[in-house]
């Protein structure tokens, strides 16, 4: 798996206001959307494109255009969600589909309790967006999930990893067919015994919405 650490000081600056406990919901939610369009900038670099003839008012000239068929954004309910706007914005063409998968806390294995995705996955490259990597389970139960439906490249992007996520998320998908990337803002020091991580940021989901009964 391939992970790339998206390092840039704009980046930092935003991730250190996202992590402080006093930052507030709205802030929280604007601070997710604009470090989803930074590390989107990171995330698509090789995004599919193909030759594109235009004119311009000078001279004709081939350009590139987004190829056929078009990325799929798989946001993961909730916590994902709030990252969706900073990336369509980038990719405004792109399709939607929505996974819903919530860890439990005690044991921390994530279950899946919504999905709505294309059935088919043929050829598709695939963006799963998801602020927190930590254990590694939701990510790698959503990545295998689009695999199985046919997705044949696939982007995670998260807003912090935990190096204890990563190692079992490459474990779990990095000796794959289907090429697997990690592009993350930060890979954080560890986990701590329920599971967060440290230093971190809380709960994303209860940050960005409220707290989850
Ligand atoms: O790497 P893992 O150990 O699997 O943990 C990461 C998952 O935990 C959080 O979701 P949560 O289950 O809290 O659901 P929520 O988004 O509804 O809050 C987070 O948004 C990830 O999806
Ligand atoms: O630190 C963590 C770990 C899992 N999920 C979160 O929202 N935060
Ligand atoms: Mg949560």
């Amino acid at each position: 798996m391939r992970v790339i650490v998206a390092d840039h000081p704009l980046i930092a600056h935003k991730l250190t206001y996202l992590r402080a406990k006093d930052t507030d919901s709205p802030t929280f939610r604007r601070l997710a959307e604009e470090l989803m369009t930074l590390l989107a900038y990171e995330a698509t670099r090789e995004v599919r494109t193909e030759p594109f003839d235009i004119v311009t008012p000078v001279a004709p000239t081939t350009g590139i255009k987004l190829a056929n068929p078009k990325p799929l954004i798989v946001p993961i309910l909730r916590a994902g969600l709030g990252m969706l706007e900073g990336m369509v914005r980038l990719l405004p063409s792109a399709e939607v589909g929505f996974l819903g998968m919530a860890r439990n806390e005690e044991t921390l294995e994530a279950v899946t309790y919504a999905n709505r995705l294309p059935d088919d996955l043929s050829g598709r490259q695939c963006y799963v967006i998801d602020p927190m990597l930590a254990t590694g389970g939701t990510l790698a139960m959503s990545i295998q999930y689009l695999i199985d439906r046919g997705a044949d490249d696939i982007t995670a992007v998260t807003l912090l990893s935990a190096p204890e996520g990563i190692e079992a998320l490459d474990k779990a998908v990095g000796h794959l067919d289907v090429p697997v990337t990690l592009v993350t803002g930060a890979v954080d020091e560890r986990l701590n015994e329920h599971g967060y991580i440290v230093p971190g940021l809380g709960d994303a989901g209860d940050r960005l919405y409220g707290v989850a009964q």
